[in-house]
């Protein structure tokens, strides 16, 4: 299968989720999550923590946002399209009152002025929607190319401190995905049945 295949298919698959299923996905996987705080170190001090609103059959990450805001120390952030910048992505700080605009997806993003937007190397933690995933930690998303060019620095840097985790359903993994050259690796992946490193 080409990329593009394997991208519908994985949709479909992800769109087929009963609500059932769905609503018991993002429960364990806010567990998982919240063990993650309290296992890795790091979390002591506050972090920056992208996430995304979910859609399309994603997995949710509504309860582990609210979870954040009201019971840790940590800030959360959401991804912003840089139209005007080679389509690059920017991170904007989410709080119940932001202001919420639609992009060009149809996607709600906190309305920021540019100043207030980070680029990928400010945020620790990036959880990352995609289509799928496979056994090495290569990603699959949207096919923008969004992810993949904000985050290109970690190619070049390994010392590089920003996470990767992908934050997705297990029915989302398959064996092997072809990798691209320009393709970042994910760190780790968390899904309804648990959070592991690559
Ligand atoms: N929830 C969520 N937010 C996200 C992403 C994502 O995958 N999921 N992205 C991950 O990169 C970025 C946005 N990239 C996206 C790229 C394509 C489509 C999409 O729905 N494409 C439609 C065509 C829509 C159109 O033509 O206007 C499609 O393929 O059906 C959505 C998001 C940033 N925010
Ligand atoms: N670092 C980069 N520099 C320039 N172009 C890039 C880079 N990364 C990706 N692209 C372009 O973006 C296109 C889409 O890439 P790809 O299919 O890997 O996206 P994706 O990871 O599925 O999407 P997304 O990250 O938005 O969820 C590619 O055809 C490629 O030309």
């Amino acid at each position: 299968m080409t990329p593009s295949e394997i991208r519908k298919h994985l949709r479909v698959q992800r769109n087929n989720l009963s609500n059932s299923d769905q609503t018991l996905h993002a429960k364990q996987a806010f567990n998982h999550f919240k063990q993650l705080l309290q296992t890795e170190t790091a979390f002591q001090t506050p972090q920056k923590i992208a996430l995304f609103l979910s859609q399309d059959g994603e997995l949710s990450t509504q309860e582990t946002i609210e979870y954040l805001w009201q019971k840790t120390h940590h800030q959360v952030y959401l991804p912003v399209l840089e139209t005007r910048d080679e389509w690059h992505m920017a991170f904007v700080h989410y709080t119940a009152q932001s202001t919420m605009i639609k992009n060009q997806f149809g996607i709600l993003e906190p309305a920021a002025p540019h100043e207030d937007h980070l680029s990928g190397e400010k945020i620790d933690w990036v959880f990352m929607p995609l289509v799928g995933f496979d056994l090495k930690g290569n990603r699959l998303g949207m096919g923008g190319g969004y992810y993949d060019r904000t985050f290109a620095f970690k190619l070049n840097n390994p010392i590089e401190t920003t996470k990767l985790i992908g934050w997705a359903h297990q029915c989302q993994q398959v064996e092997n995905l072809p990798a691209e050259d320009w393709d970042v690796p994910l760190d780790g992946i968390l899904t309804e049945q648990g959070y592991r490193e690559f």
